[in-house]
Order: C-alpha cells, then structure tokens, then sequence
C-alpha cells in the first residue's frame, strides 16, 4: 500500500535547549485516518509543522504525497489541506467568500471553483449561513468552515491540528461525525493530533501515542487495547502520604500486577479484577491505608498510555 506520509527520524530543538522531537518516525497510509496522540508539548504540533512544510527539522527526513518536504515545499503544498489550531478565516468575510478566495490562492477558478464552494458549503451544513459575515457565526460553525477552506482544492493528505479542543462537548460530537464521513467518503489521508484519548479511539484507523518528540506505541485502537490482558483496577488512596506504606501492602497481593502510583492513585491489572479488589482492599487495611474509590474497568486508551508513556494522560 502507498503511504502517505513518512516521517523518519525527525529532530528539532528550540532555543533554550527543548528538545521538540528527539527522532520522530512514522508512516501514514494512503487513504486512512491516522491519530498523533499526546498531552501537551508532546511534539505533536512540530511534526505537522514540518510535514506541512512550515517547520524544518533539525535532522531526518519526510514525505507527504510522494513530494519531499524539504526539497519540493511547494508540490508539498499543493497537495496537502491543514486545519491548523488556530483559526485563519477572514473574520469580515462571508463564508462564501473565505472558501472562494482559498479556491483562488489554489489556482482554481470560474465554474469547478463556483461549483466546489456551493458543495462545501451544502456538505457542512452552511450554506442558509454563507452570506454573512463569520464574525458572527458560532465557534462550531467557524471550525467546519475551517475545515470545508482546507478541502476547496482537494487535497490528497489533510492535516487536522487538534480539531476539536475548545469546542463544547456537543459541537465536539457533531465535528467527529464530519471528520468521520470524510474519511469515509473520500479515499484521502487524514492525520489528525488530538489530546483527546476517546477521539483518537473513535476515528483512527491507526494511532500513535508521542510522549517526549518520540513515538513510544503505535497500532489500530483494538490492537493496542488488546497487548493489555485482564482489568484495570484503579484506586485511590484517602491520604497521598500513605503510598510508600500502600505499595508496600499491594505487593502481597498476588492477583494484581503492573502495579503503578501515580499521586494517589494506584492503577493495576487483573485477570479477574472483581476477585482481586477484596483481596487489594483487605491488604490496605491491614496496612492502615485508607481507600476513596475503587474502580474495575475494561482497558482502555488511557491505560494503554499509562503502560507505554510510564505516567497518566494528563492532557
Ligand atoms: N516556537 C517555539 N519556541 C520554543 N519552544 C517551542 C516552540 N514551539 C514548541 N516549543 C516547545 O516544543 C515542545 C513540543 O511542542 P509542540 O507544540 O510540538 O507540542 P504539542 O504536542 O503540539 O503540544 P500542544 O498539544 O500543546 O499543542 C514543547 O516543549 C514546546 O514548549
């Protein structure tokens, strides 16, 4: 299968000795949505700057749609789409018109640019509003009008940078639903950042957790679900001071493992997570610590982070 995008051993270091990516290597596949997943500072935005040829790297190399980013930027360009974090609409222009001048800077014209806007602009549920002024419009439709400018050229990869932090829980539902369909209806690429553990687990065909500017776990949700056997069982102590004395406890009891303290919650996996609570809960007691909340889950992305990233998702 193609890719459509690589990225190989990518470096980049700002000023003041912060090290964005430390030797970042991906692949993204022609035709899937791809998750670059992370809390903050991760690296995530750095790559997709470099990928869209708004940031060299310090060493490594990338391609997107064939074109090599550092050698060919502007065939880079033009096949490619980006919804960056922040917004570029012209605020005291129409929707229509913000589609029509992108269309322009892309080189398309007359009747297929006509005809391409009146599409987005049908497709995301914006025409009753493409007459006014997007200053007025709400937060969720300047985000589908965002991404309805990066699609006016058709790109072959679209980049979507954390497309939905910001946007109220409604907003953010309605806006997986577009990104969804559009994977489906068009065989484009999609590389999508997102600190969100359940948008990367409902649209990714395949994921990739960065933590620290490298890649440390890579597969579709499932797959990466799956390496994790047994339930997870999180607990939380009453007092944090108790946790050399909580570890201590937790070591005897044979039915937990992967035991890991995070503050004071203390996270575990079981094969039968109801049969090794009571077990965990008498073992605290003996040692006199106290317990807040007991909770016995299936795995989910959070616990796959945990195990590759070494701490909590703390996006
Ligand atoms: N222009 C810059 N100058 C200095 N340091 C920067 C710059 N841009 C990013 N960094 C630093 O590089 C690291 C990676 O940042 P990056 O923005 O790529 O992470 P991110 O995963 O996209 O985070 P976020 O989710 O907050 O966007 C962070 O430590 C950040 O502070």
């Amino acid at each position: 299968m193609t890719s459509a995008v690589t990225a190989h051993e990518l470096t980049k270091s700002y000023p003041g000795h912060v090290t964005a990516l430390d030797g970042l290597t991906l692949t993204v596949r022609a035709g899937e949505v791809f998750g670059l997943l992370g809390p903050n500072g991760a690296g995530k935005s750095t790559t997709v700057k470099i990928l869209t040829t708004l940031a060299r790297p310090d060493s490594g190399s990338a391609t997107v749609a064939g074109h090599d980013v550092l050698r060919h930027p502007a065939r880079v360009r033009r096949a490619i789409g980006v919804v960056a974090q922040r917004s570029g609409l012209d605020p005291m222009a129409s929707g229509r018109d913000n589609l029509t001048l992108q269309g322009r800077l892309f080189g398309v014209r007359g009747h297929a640019l006509t005809s391409r806007v009146d599409e987005l602009l049908d497709r995301f549920d914006l025409a009753g509003a493409a007459g006014r002024n997007v200053r007025g419009w709400s937060g969720g439709m300047q985000r589908r009008l965002d991404v309805a400018l990066a699609l006016v050229h058709r790109p072959e990869v679209l980049f979507l940078d954390e497309p939905t932090t910001g946007l109220d829980p409604e907003v953010r539902t309605a806006m997986w639903s577009e990104i969804a369909r559009l994977a489906a209806d068009e065989s484009m690429a999609i590389l999508l950042t997102t600190h969100y553990l359940d948008e990367a687990d409902r649209l990714a065909a395949r994921l990739a957790i960065v933590d620290g500017g490298r890649i440390v776990a890579e597969g579709t949700p499932a797959q990466l679900k799956g390496e994790l056997q047994g339930d997870a069982v999180h607990l939380e102590l009453e007092r944090p001071a108790d946790e050399p004395q909580a570890r201590q406890a937790i070591g005897t009891v044979a039915r937990l493992r992967e035991v890991s303290f995070d503050g004071r919650l203390l996270s575990a996996r079981a094969d039968d997570g109801a049969a090794a609570v009571p077990a965990a809960l008498a073992a605290l007691e003996t040692a006199g610590v106290g317990v807040a909340t007991v909770t016995v889950a299936r795995p989910s992305l959070d616990d796959v982070y945990l195990r590759h990233a070494g701490r909590r998702f703390a996006a």
